[in-house]
């Protein structure tokens, strides 16, 4: 077994990445704690009911909860549920959340820590690929609303970070390449060397085992841990890690969820990266290599052609619009990240018509 790897955030908290990592649960828990709810979707059950018994065998009093798989547990009933459990078993400000899933349960438990008494406690133990890699790292908790993605939520940073890479061994393949956008990400806004090792051996990137994948986890990590350390509300640096998320996540909610987030991401960027070449801000060489890369893992970097409405005023409730101004992370180059504002409506819909296709969506099915 390899050492684990530490990477602190901003000196706050460490994200440990390794294997066998929950006996280090307890201590990341620390002096005072007396509850614990475990937070867990259906899909690991099993999972979290072993970290509800770890945890009362060292003599915390230990709940479980669990929530529906996938975007279905990022909703204010589930967090209502949740806050229920913790009001019945009486949580104190002492007391903690252990979230155990991927980024939609971290997302949840984060929000539902953030919110119980205005904040308790909260240790992530993130099981999908883009968990590990984006979502429970930096504290950002949200839930959607009827109206769309993330619309409520808080900034909540964790007190620890467990990423057991043995976890991803039971993560269905459409699921780990799907974190792969957000990881390639990170390439094209931070760390160029990431795209080089996915194009040195793509296939080798898309499953849990392949031998780039611990380096590729890391420098992605490193690559949030050092954006959020330095601006953990968003006031402006943040903004880059929402690289093609305004189009990804207007797909989410038009395909009401039936996509997941990194597939649309993955065409989101290529989206945002048109509109940057239309801009005069990017050449066609990197906008190329974003489908290159993508297509290379097996993302989707095409959606259908027919639904621009619906997609343009899920675009205007995006996090960066300013009033009726939408505003855009593009690059100018790889690793050169910067915004476009208020960008022509003709513009926008011709990026749109750069990424349709005539037929049914190409993203990743839910399986
Ligand atoms: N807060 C942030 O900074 C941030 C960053 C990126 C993404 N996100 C959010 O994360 C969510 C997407 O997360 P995700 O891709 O992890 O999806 P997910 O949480 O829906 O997990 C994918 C599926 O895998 C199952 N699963 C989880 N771990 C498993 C394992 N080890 N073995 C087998 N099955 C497993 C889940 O039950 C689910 O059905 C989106 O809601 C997105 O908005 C948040
Ligand atoms: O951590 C961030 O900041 C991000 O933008 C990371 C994104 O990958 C993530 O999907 C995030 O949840 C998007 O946030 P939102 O503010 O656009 O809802
Ligand atoms: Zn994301």
């Amino acid at each position: 077994m390899t050492e684990p790897t530490r990477i602190s955030v901003g000196g706050d908290y460490d994200v440990v990445i390794g294997t066998g990592l929950l006996a280090e649960l307890p201590g990341l828990l620390g002096e005072g704690v007396e509850r614990v709810l475990v937070i867990h979707p259906r899909a690991l059950r099993a999972t979290g009911e072993a970290v509800r018994d770890d945890l009362a065998a060292e003599g915390f009093s230990a709940f479980v909860a669990e929530v529906p798989d996938a975007e279905e547990a990022k909703s204010a009933e589930v967090a209502a549920f949740l806050w229920g459990v913790l009001g019945q078993a009486g949580f104190t400000r002492s007391d903690a959340v252990v979230a155990v899933g991927g980024g939609t349960v971290t997302d949840l438990a984060g929000f539902v820590a953030a919110t119980w008494l205005r904040g308790v406690k909260v240790v992530h133990v993130p099981t999908t690929l883009l968990g590990m890699v984006d979502a429970a790292v930096g504290g950002k908790t949200g839930i959607n609303t009827a109206e769309g993605k993330n619309l409520v939520g808080a900034f909540h940073p964790p007190a620890g970070v467990l990423c057991d890479l043995a976890t991803l061994t039971t993560l269905p393949k459409h699921d780990f390449v799907a974190g792969m956008a957000e990881v390639v990400k990170c390439g094209f806004i931070a760390d160029p060397r990431i795209l080089e090792l996915v194009e040195a051996d793509p296939q080798a990137a898309t499953h849990a085992e392949g031998a780039p994948v611990r380096e590729l986890i890391e420098r992605a990590v490193s690559v949030k841990a050092g954006v959020v350390a330095q601006d953990l509300r968003e006031s402006s640096l943040r903004e880059i890690l929402n690289y093609g998320h305004t189009f990804g996540h207007a797909i989410e909610q038009v395909e009401r969820y039936s996509w997941r987030h990194g597939a649309a991401v993955s065409v989101g960027m290529v989206y945002v990266a048109e509109l940057a070449r239309l801009a005069g801000r990017l050449d066609d060489a990197v906008v190329d290599r974003h489908r290159a890369v993508l297509r290379s893992l097996g993302l989707p970097t095409a959606y259908r052609g027919d639904r621009w409405p619906r997609l343009l005023e899920a675009m205007k409730r995006d996090k960066k619009s300013r009033g009726s101004m939408l505003r855009f992370v593009i690059l100018d180059d790889v690793g050169r990240p910067t915004r476009l504002e208020g960008p022509d409506p003709a513009l926008l819909q011709a990026a749109y018509a750069e990424v349709s296709e005539d037929t049914v969506p190409r993203g990743i099915s839910l399986g």
